[in-house]
């Protein structure tokens, strides 16, 4: 998508730096800075710090942090240590693992000496297999925007509420939630989005920074306003991303999704996820039992970031000195609650049936 005019991806190979290149996301949106990632610690702090963030980017990450694995030392031990170290930085988003299962399977049946340039290729195909994942699932979407449309007098704007960032640069390009939405502004159906807030780390932030940038109407609303919203019939439909949704379609998404989806539920209003297709962790059922849902340093909840009238960015502190904060960065949404899931084949139920079919192929291959 593009910034000030200039189309970017949120990270791309510099062939000749020969190192990957990212956008540092915890300055985003006051300021723009580009790193280069060159040594497997910076990859890891990368994905901890979320200089890079959202389920698809970090699994694309993580297949580049392989390829410069395998390009310091091709070896068998040299895969799994990288594997080992890369996949403990979070433990929510289940893109990171699929990416390293996938490098490491594909890379295991290489010859060692052809390793390194295998592994840059393969961390190529997953950031361009995301591009055409995001723009397939802007299109799916874009048909039920599409349809609530044509139910409302002209000019009357589709009210979309999203949660979190699920948007170009936490993916490699596009979004996933809000790739319909581009899509359909493009195609002149008039969009107001609400954008939550989605403390601590104010995703929403970077959500207003994309849609301003693409001139899609939206405004930032605090974390509790949605339920408001709602029984006030301001939302005609809820997107939000996902960070793994089970093979039944419970579906874990940034802290606070889950309410929302209680509040959308209770006030009618259809509660939709974008869900590609490597966020499906079809080794698990109940999401609530069985998701690890990571906790992060409580100082993100005592503390906010944000630009000084002087232009600086500080972080200050909001709390009395001392006091305890606990900071659960995802939950998640039961399936009953989840009117479907915008996929890459088509828009489907959050069941069992929905999903298999349609990847069938994925739900046998978990048999
Ligand atoms: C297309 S991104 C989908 C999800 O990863 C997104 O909704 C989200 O929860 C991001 O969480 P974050 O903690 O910012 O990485």
């Amino acid at each position: 998508m593009k910034v000030d005019g200039t189309h970017y991806r949120s990270l791309w190979w510099d062939e000749s730096k020969g190192s990957l290149q990212i956008i540092d996301q915890r300055w985003l949106p006051h300021d723009f800075r580009i790193e280069s990632v060159e040594t497997i610690e910076a990859f890891a702090t990368a994905i901890v710090e979320m200089r890079v963030r959202g389920a698809p980017l970090i699994g694309a990450t993580a297949a580049y942090g392989m390829a410069l694995a395998m390009a310091n030392d091709p070896s068998d031990e040299s895969m799994d240590k990288a594997w080992s170290y890369l996949n403990a930085t979070r433990p929510t988003a289940i893109n990171l693992r699929w990416a390293l299962d996938r490098c490491r399977a594909t890379l295991r049946a290489i010859a060692e000496a052809d390793r390194k340039d295998a592994a840059l290729k393969l961390a190529h195909e997953i950031s361009e297999e995301d591009v055409g994942i995001c723009r397939a699932i802007g299109e799916n979407g874009l048909a039920l925007i599409r349809q609530i449309a044509a139910k409302k007098p002209a000019g009357e704007p589709v009210r979309i509420l999203t949660h979190c960032n699920a948007g170009w640069i936490a993916t490699v390009d596009w979004g996933t939630a809000t790739a319909p939405m581009y899509r359909a502004h493009d195609e002149g159906i008039p969009l107001h989005v609400w954008v939550d807030e989605t403390r601590p780390r104010c995703q929403g932030a970077l959500t207003s920074w994309e849609l301003g940038s693409h001139g899609i109407a939206h405004t930032y609303i605090t974390d509790n306003a949605g339920g408001h919203l709602m029984q006030h019939g301001q939302v005609d439909m809820v997107i939000t991303g996902t960070d793994r949704t089970t093979r039944r379609g419970d579906v874990c998404n940034k802290i606070g999704t889950y309410l929302k989806a209680l509040a959308a539920h209770d006030n009618g209003v259809p509660f939709y996820v974008a869900l590609p297709s490597p966020t499906i962790d079809w080794t698990v059922e109940d999401g609530v039992a069985e998701i690890p849902i990571e906790e992060r340093d409580p100082r993100e909840t005592t503390h906010i970031q944000g630009k000084l009238d002087n232009g600086s960015i500080a972080s200050v502190q909001v709390t009395p000195d001392g006091t305890e904060g606990a900071n659960h960065a995802f939950d998640v949404t039961p399936n009953r609650l989840v009117t479907g899931l915008i996929t890459e084949r088509g828009v489907c139920a959050a069941t069992t049936e929905g999903l298999a079919g349609l990847f069938p192929e994925m739900a046998q291959a978990a048999e």
